[in-house]
Formats: structure tokens, sequence, C-alpha cells
């Protein structure tokens, strides 16, 4: 018999997203979610896609992403798909941080692990819980075949003039600061499938990829190459997101430490963990938000027009980057299900080719599908994301060439 399943695991700063493929025929055996890990009210909800059967939820305390792969690994051999069948060809991770070495999906050794360990102070959100993914994974399956596929792998290709700071060059290099962009995977398999839903090859098209979930990205795809990303040396940088700024001048950094007497710790977790939606208006999720401004809130509109403002301007940005546009591709949980925001972001865009066509664009759907009225120079898309999928198939393929 030969091994065709992947399992891929999606570790967050709190959750864990799996998926179990057949890549034989690309079906979906198993899938399901470990959300707000560390905290009383965790949740697992587990999909047993090919046992057959309702999704099954267990709440309660997980303490920890150790503890969540396990119930993980008991959810699936409950379906009789547990770690230990001979079917399984390897695990696939996701990991945010490949730094300037990691430029394709990696074999997982103790080399590579000590360097994605390495890269840790530049994603402390996110390598901690990829790393404890790794290692929990190994010790469950020794023998079998571990995969990095990193979220900065695709935006290896942006050029020197997008991925340097301004700042001294000695310096930089140094200290390896430059910007590496994340959510890779994503930005890669949308641009992809909006070429596909355009019905032209990834090289004939240029696309603007809005990622829009609790992290948020955009980038700008010219012929299949990213060529430009709005994160930076950590996933810090650009768009406003549920709990993180983005954009903001570095000297808040030195006016919070001088003026505010902040530790430079203190600063860290203000703009990653305390800023964004949640700092605005103390809500990070979109669907409250609008339940909020629908009620009249204040803060909550001045939070959707700062976010807003902010999306808008990296369209432009990365238009002008571009020079030429084919689509505007929304995606990701806000991305895929927050009609308001897709209009908001491209209202007053008609100069540029962009429109919305208010039908098209309240159509709930799990389908990648245009929004944009049939008049629009540039097609504005709605393309969900498979973060899990891209993985699946980038870490099948690696392993069977390394088998071949
Ligand atoms: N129906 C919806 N309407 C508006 N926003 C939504 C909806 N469903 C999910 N979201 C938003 O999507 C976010 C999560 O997106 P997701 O891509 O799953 O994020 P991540 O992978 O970063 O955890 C939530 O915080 C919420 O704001
Ligand atoms: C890199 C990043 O921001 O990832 P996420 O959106 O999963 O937090
Ligand atoms: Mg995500």
């Amino acid at each position: 018999m030969t091994a065709t399943r992947v399992l891929v695991l999606n570790s967050g700063s709190s959750s864990v997203k799996y998926q179990l493929l057949d890549m034989a025929d690309g079906t979906r055996l198993a899938a399901g979610l470990v959300e707000r890990i560390g905290e009383e009210t965790s949740r697992l909800r587990h999909e047993p896609l090919a046992a057959g059967g309702d999704s099954r939820e267990r709440t309660g305390r997980i303490a920890d992403h150790e503890a969540a792969l396990r119930a993980v690994s008991d959810e699936l051999s409950a379906d009789g798909l547990g770690l230990d069948s001979p079917e399984l060809a390897a695990i696939g991770h996701r990991v945010v941080h490949g730094g300037l070495k990691f430029t394709e999906p990696t074999v997982i050794d103790d080399a590579v692990l000590a360097e994605i360990e390495r890269l840790v102070p530049v994603a402390p959100l996110h390598n901690p819980a990829n790393i404890t993914g790794i290692r929990t994974a190994r010790a469950l399956r020794p023998d079998l075949p571990q995969v990095a596929v990193f979220d900065t792998a695709f935006h290896t290709t942006m050029p020197e003039s997008a991925a340097r700071y301004a700042i001294d060059v000695e310096t930089a290099d140094r200290h390896r600061v430059r910007r590496y962009g994340f959510h890779g995977t994503s930005h890669a398999y949308v641009s992809r499938a909006t070429a596909k839903l355009l019905g032209k090859a990834p090289e004939d098209v240029n696309v603007i990829v809005l990622h829009l979930g609790n992290g948020a990205s955009a980038s700008a795809v010219r012929g299949g190459r990213c060529v430009d990303t709005s994160m930076g040396l950590t996933p810090l940088e650009g768009l406003v997101m549920g709990t993180r700024s983005g954009d903001a001048d570095p000297a808040v950094i030195f006016h919070l430490t001088r003026v505010g007497g902040m530790s430079i710790d203190e600063i860290d977790v203000l703009l990653n963990k305390k800023s964004g939606l949640v700092g605005l208006c103390g809500d990070n999720d979109m669907r409250e938000i609008r339940r909020r401004i629908d009620a009249g809130d204040e803060q909550a509109a001045l939070a959707f027009d700062i976010y807003i403002h902010r999306l808008k301007k990296y369209i432009g940005a990365y238009y002008a980057v571009l020079g030429r546009v084919d689509a505007v591709v929304f995606t990701a949980g806000v991305g895929e299900n927050a009609a308001p925001v897709r209009e908001a972001a491209v209202a007053g865009l008609e100069e540029l080719g962009l429109a919305v066509d208010g039908e098209l664009n309240s159509v709930r759907s799990d389908e990648a599908r245009l929004i944009s009225p049939e008049y629009a120079r540039v097609a504005v898309a709605v393309v969900p994301t498979d973060e899990e999928l891209e993985i699946a198939d980038q870490t099948y393929a690696l392993v069977g060439k390394e088998n071949s």
C-alpha cells in the first residue's frame, strides 16, 4: 500500500487548524479547529468528513498547543484515521517565519528546527506555536517526514526596492532587518485561483490580494510572482488587524519609552495584542463591530473607518506598483464574509476602474466569485483561501520528490 495521506497543521498563536487529505484523489478526510488554547473556554470542533456524521465539539480548557495536538490526534483516531495509520505519508506544518534561509518547503530535521527557533524573536506570536506543533507531531510519529511550509517563501521574489527598509545598510544586513512578508501560502493560492477564475494563466495576470483575517496583509502579485507585500520584518507592519496596529511611525516607540515610561516588552504587547481593532474599539471580531455600528456605536464606526482607510491606501499603493491591475481579490475570514468591508474598501475608486455590484457582493458562498459589475475595467473578486490545501500540495510534492 502506498501512503498517500497528508496531515496539515496550521498552528496559530492561540489556535490550531488541521486537515487530513488524501492526495491520491484530493479528498478531505477530516478537518477541524482548536480555538482559545490556554483559556478556560477552549473549544475543539472536528468534522469527520470521511467517517461521516455531524461535527463533534469539545469544550473546556486545553492548556497548550501540545495538549491541543494530542486532542486532535484522539479525534482522528476515533474516526479510524489516527496518526498511527500506515497510509499517512507526511505531516505538513505551516511555519510563519522562514527568514532568509527557507525559500522552499523543507523536510524538518534538528538543524531546520533550530533555525526556526532562532527566528522566534521576529515571529513571537507564531513560531513558538509552530515549533510545539512540530515537536508534538514528531513525538507521535518519529518515523514520518515532517515538512515545514513557510509563510515567507512566496514573498522571496520581492525586488530589493520593496524588501529593503531605508535604514543604514550595514546595520540592516548585520541583523537581517528587511521585509519578509507573511501569509504567503494564502497569497500564492489565492492569486493562482484568481487567475483561474478569470480564465487566464497566472503568468498573464496582475492581482492585488487582500488577506483579511485576524492577521491581515495585502500583496501585489505580477504574473504569479509577489512584488510587494504589506507585512515586514514581523507580521506587525501594514494593515490594521484584529489586535495589531499595522503601520505606525517607529518614533511612537521612542515616545512611549521616553515620555510614556513604558518598557520595550510592554510596547511589544501593546502593538501586537492591544492595538488594531481591539485597541480602537474593544472588539476584534468584524461581525461584532458591524452589529455595534448598526446600533449607532461611534467608537466602532471610527475603528471601521480607520481599518478601511488603511486598506484603501494599500489598494492605491499596489495599483501604482503594478501599473496594470486585472483583479483586486478579498480573502480570509473578514475578506470572504464581510460584504460591508469589501464595499467600503472599493468605494470611490471608479476612476481606477474599480467597482462593486451591491447584489453580487451580498451573495454568501464558499465559491470563488466576481463581485464587480460587468462594465468594470478591473475585476473585484472573493476567493476563499485554503492554506491547508496549499500546504498539503507542497508537502506531498516534496515527499514524493525525496522518495523518487
Ligand atoms: N461572517 C463574518 N462576518 C464578518 N467577519 C467575519 C465573519 N466570519 C469571520 N469573520 C472575521 O474573520 C476573522 C477570522 O479570520 P481567519 O481568516 O479565520 O483568521 P485567522 O486565520 O487569522 O485566525 C474573525 O476575527 C472575524 O473578524
Ligand atoms: C502571519 C500572521 O499574521 O498569521 P495569522 O493571521 O494566522 O495570525
Ligand atoms: Mg489565518
